[in-house]
């Protein structure tokens, strides 16, 4: 009989010098099993049978004593003559049906797979499990055959639980492998398990069953200590990952304007910090806008200072405007900082598609961590779709856009025309930015703003277009980078609010009416009551007889910025009032 198997934890091995040093591989891995790791497969891609054959006996007997399966890597002759549980097999090893056909039907076999199709093989070959990837580019194998990201794993999973799908394909289980360590476990498995959103409808995405690990356990110097947080992070990744502020409900439906007041209340009551690691262009601006909404900046570009920062229930927004590849350091200390106790982190791309380092560090930071909310332009946006392996819309045909498809555009993956600096194109019509804005929010479980003439804002389930603001804006360097700053001083007043509404604050007369509805200030919530505090203002601004042009439009912002949040503070903008001001739909 097959054993039943628990594939939370895989732990795959490695040999090599510069994974496993000089330690003795059977040490490790005895290390990891007592840490918890879950499943253990020997890949060793040197050694000479003989050894193989010698050092796999000896891990059977250890994984024995915690009735933990041992499977080994591409070799059946090696599995045969260990009598050990099964073996994994890749797209150029033996074929499943092959190594079906030698070890029997009580072995496990898994196989590596990359696409639907593969994995649609796999199953019908009779694969007890897959191993999904390669998820992120990894030191410990460069010669994989495609990097597919969140998205490309969400489609294999997707695929496997469709209505049409075999109940093979529904039972099989499933690991993702490829650049998984303590950082990303969390966010990897909460993007690639059900989505919170669909209930009560049924869940739309089959979860995966585990991670399979090979550095961050095998080159670690703790391997029991590493192997064990991993264990905890993955019970925790579906119930409170860390990422995750703990009062964010999700959204169904558009946010009333008595939420999206409550929201600009709990901002005045909880004053938060807004920690901006952004452009030199708009340090100054940013945060005058921060102080002016009623939120606390600090401009703080050196990632060792974030853990403390972090601490303070404030919010994070990196800002890629100006940076350098020791900018990218920073910013990953950073967002692991703010990961780690579930405060906000917001994404600005700025000019995310401009250049080959930018698309290069706009990659490495969708792997580094969880962004609450990433806003952008269209072309930004359009970049992390890409970044994202998401289909990109068909741009418009005509000359009405400000730029046309290169010649290598094809109808599945249209690339519409090279960015130039950080200004948007605008390419997509309407419905296909709010069916892309949708999708990549769904697909990252996260809040996606994508700006514009009309901004598009969604969570995946409730997606909205803003029709306010100002042509003004577009007039003043910055001003985009500002309103990430905006969006994270709401989110981290809304996140923080929960922790503070039972202890005093200096503002607590003009607190929201109850505890209740503090708590239902969600992300979408919070991003929506921020973008229109920001554009109202600027209508405000605007329509100020002192205001010339765009000059002049600056600090005319600065106090409307601040009038519209006395004005909600002291009770003359209310519900009627914001009702007939927001152009939401
Ligand atoms: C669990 C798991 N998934 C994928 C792989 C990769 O296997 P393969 O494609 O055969 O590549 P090598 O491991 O042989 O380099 C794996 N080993 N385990
Ligand atoms: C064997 C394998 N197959 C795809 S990626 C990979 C290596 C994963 O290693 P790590 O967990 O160190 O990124």
């Amino acid at each position: 009989m097959k054993p039943e198997v628990d594939y939370s934890l895989y732990l795959v091995t490695d040999s090599t010098e510069a994974i496993l040093g000089n330690r003795d591989l059977i040490s490790v891995v005895e290390q990891a099993l007592q840490g918890g790791v879950t499943i253990v497969q020997y890949r060793d891609k040197t050694s000479d049978t003989g050894v193989l054959i010698r050092i796999a006996r000896a891990l059977h007997e250890k994984c024995k004593q915690y009735s933990i399966p041992l499977i080994i890597n591409d070799r059946v002759d090696v599995a045969l003559a260990v009598g050990c549980e099964g073996v994994h097999l890749g797209q150029d090893d033996m074929s499943v049906t092959d190594a079906r056909n030698i070890l029997g039907p009580s072995k496990i076999i898994g196989a590596t797979v990359s696409s639907v199709e593969e994995a649609r093989i796999a199953v019908e070959r009779g694969a007890d499990y897959l191993g999904i990837g390669t998820l992120y580019a990894t030191n410990t194998k460069k010669n994989t055959k495609d990097i597919i990201g969140i998205a490309g794993t969400r489609k294999i999973l997707e695929s496997l639980s469709h209505p049409t799908s075999s109940a093979a394909a529904k039972q099989i289980k499933t690991v993702c492998i490829g650049g998984i360590n303590a950082t990303n476990i969390q966010r990897i498995l909460y993007q690639l398990h059900y989505s919170p959103f669909s209930s009560p409808s049924p869940p739309t995405i089959k979860p995966i069953s585990g991670a399979a690990i090979v550095s961050a356990i095998i080159a670690s110097s703790t391997p029991k200590h590493a192997s064990s947080l991993l264990r905890s992070l993955i019970t925790t990744s579906t119930t409170h990952p860390t990422f995750l502020p703990s009062n964010f409900s999700p959204s169904p439906s558009l946010p009333s304007p008595q939420t999206l007041l409550n929201a600009t209340l709990t901002l005045h009551k909880t004053n938060p910090l807004t920690h901006n690691m952004t452009n030199l262009v708009v340090q100054n601006l940013a945060a005058n806008v921060a102080l002016n909404i009623g939120a606390s900046p600090i401009m703080s570009t050196n990632g060792t200072e974030a853990r403390d920062l972090a601490a303070l229930h404030g919010a994070l927004v990196v800002n890629m405007g100006t940076s350098t590849p020791e900018a990218l350091t920073q910013y990953k200390l950073a967002i692991e900082a703010y990961n780690a106790v579930g405060g906000p982190v917001i994404l600005d791309p700025v000019g995310a598609g401009a250049t080959a380092a930018r698309k290069d560090a706009l990659r490495f930071l969708l792997g580094v961590g969880y962004f609450t909310v990433i806003k952008g332009n269209e072309s930004e946006i359009l970049e992390v779709a890409r970044a994202s392996h998401i289909p990109i819309p068909i741009p418009i045909p005509s000359s009405s856009s400000t730029t046309t498809p290169s010649p290598s555009s094809s109808p599945e993956q249209p690339q519409p025309q090279q960015q130039r600096g950080v200004d948007s194109t605008h390419t997509l019509t309407h419905p296909s930015k709010l069916s892309l804005v949708k999708t990549l929010a769904s697909t990252l479980r996260c809040t996606i703003l994508m700006t514009g003439p009309t901004d598009i804002l969604s969570n995946g389930t409730t997606t909205l277009s803003i029709k306010n603001g100002h042509e003004y804006l577009g007039r003043v360097t910055g001003t985009g980078c500002t309103l990430g700053t905006t969006i994270s001083a709401y989110l981290a007043a809304a996140a923080a609010a929960s922790s503070t509404s039972s202890s005093s604050s200096p503002n607590d007369s003009h607190g929201p009416e109850s505890k209740d509805e503090v708590k239902n200030i969600g992300v979408l919530e919070a991003a929506l009551a921020s973008v229109l505090h920001f554009e109202i203002a600027a209508e405000d601004a605007a329509a100020s007889l002192d205001v010339k042009g765009a000059g002049s439009f600056v600090p005319a912002f600065l106090d409307a910025l601040a009038a519209y949040r006395e004005g909600v503070v002291e009770g003359r903008l209310g519900e009627e009032w914001l009702r007939g001001r927001m152009r939401v739909e």
